[in-house]
């Protein structure tokens, strides 16, 4: 479970047994008919996919330059790509015949999708999340409890995702007989960065039959945002050995690029190599390797690691990073709302402000493709906030 330097299981000795039978469960089950036509029946029938692809006329006009097409992953069920992962962990847990599935989340977005498999799955499910982020994402936090899942307020720390990452693997040390870690990212010990990596790939594999059927060829450039990096990895992956296919992941700038102030792991030489919560990756550290705390106006982006396999393929070069500030997301969302009447997350709309930098100075015959990760109702009170500020 290496990806170059970064990767490995780096776990409690107690843990091994549990990683193990996860591994040896995720390697039968993708190799496993059966499983993979109920995991495509899932996507199809509970969460709705494929999710379109769609061409916006009036942004590509307003830019002058590249074709812009977005990647509709807002129109899943629970309104995110998470739930897509969560569907393919889901029947794993079935498989191994545990009844209990723990989660972390930050956005949200990932508590609501395991509260609302673990419901139709008839799992026990107890979510970690941050009372910041309980604070500023209660929408997802009302449905989490209504579907009966237990919600834990995580208190420790800067209370935000991290900290939730934290108790979950806490509560899994002494909960993994009959329980499920369910991760919300391509992040944590092997076989996790591969496996959520995995199920998100349904995402790029639709776009590479979309985009052929609808321009006739593969897009000329992927955008995506970055916070664990699991919708990223689900865009890029198949589209990895597509050479003429540049692949752009996006990074929260938050408010500067002072410690504490960003979510930036990857760009501007701003994390180290580290190893933590399971895993060696690109940490945000202080000089003696502690994790620091981070910022971002997106509270899915505002997490100290990154997917390893992202660090990986950044490193080598075949993903560029970049970031986009809070102000930047904004003006981006609104104008994503104003144009196209499509309300996006504001994880999502770091991907559309780095696109958006892009896009007047591509040839008018490029085409790019931005994945949507999630849609905006989550945010209202953020974005009324952010407005109001202007
Ligand atoms: C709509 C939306 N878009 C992007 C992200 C970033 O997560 P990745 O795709 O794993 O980089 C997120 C991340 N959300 C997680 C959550 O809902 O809990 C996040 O906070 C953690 C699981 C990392 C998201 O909700």
């Amino acid at each position: 479970g290496f990806y170059g330097q970064y990767g490995g299981s780096y776990i409690p000795e107690i843990l091994y047994s549990s990683q193990q039978q996860i591994l040896h469960a995720f390697e039968e089950a993708k190799n496993d008919p059966a499983f993979l036509t109920e995991l495509n029946k899932q996507w199809q029938q509970f969460s709705g996919r494929p999710t379109p692809l769609t061409f916006c006329e009036n942004l590509t006009n307003h830019f002058g330059g590249a074709q812009i097409y977005l990647k509709r992953e807002d129109l899943n069920h629970s309104g995110a790509h998470k739930m897509n992962n969560v569907i393919g962990q889901g029947l794993l847990v079935k498989r191994m015949g545990k009844k209990r599935v723990i989660a972390e989340t930050g956005a949200g977005q990932h508590g609501i999708a395991t509260a609302l498999v673990a419901a139709r799955l008839g799992l026990e499910c107890t979510i970690y999340m941050g009372a910041k982020d309980i604070e500023r994402q209660y929408p997802n936090v009302f449905w989490m409890k209504q579907l009966g899942a237990t919600v834990v307020p995580v208190t420790t720390g800067a209370q935000t995702l991290r900290d939730a990452l934290d108790e979950a693997l806490r509560d899994w040390s002494s909960s993994h007989e009959d329980s499920h870690y369910l991760i919300g990212t391509s992040c944590g010990c092997a076989p996790f960065p591969e496996m959520v990596a995995f199920f998100q790939s349904v995402i790029g594999e639709e776009v590479r039959e979309q985009s052929v059927a609808q321009f006739g060829q593969f897009p000329d450039r992927l955008y995506a945002c970055v916070g664990g990096g699991s919708n990223a990895c689900g865009l890029f992956l198949p589209f990895l050995d597509e050479k003429n296919v540049e692949m752009v992941g996006v990074e929260a700038g938050g408010k500067g690029l002072e410690l504490g102030e960003h979510s930036i792991r990857l760009s501007h030489n701003l994390g180290q190599p580290g190893i933590a919560q399971g895993f060696s990756t690109m940490f945000l550290q202080d000089q003696a390797g502690q994790l620091q705390e981070t910022h971002s106006i997106a509270a899915g982006l505002d997490y100290v690691g990154v997917s390893p396999i992202i660090a990986h393929l950044a490193e080598i070069g075949r993903i560029k990073m970049t970031y986009a500030m809070d102000d930047e997301v904004i003006n981006a969302c609104t104008l994503l709302l104003k144009k196209e009447g499509i309300i996006p997350a504001l994880e999502s709309s770091h991907a559309l402000a780095g696109a958006f930098k892009d896009a007047p100075n591509l040839p008018k015959e490029s085409r790019i493709v931005i994945n949507l990760s999630g849609r905006g109702d989550k945010d209202i009170f953020n974005v009324a906030k952010a407005v109001q500020d202007e």
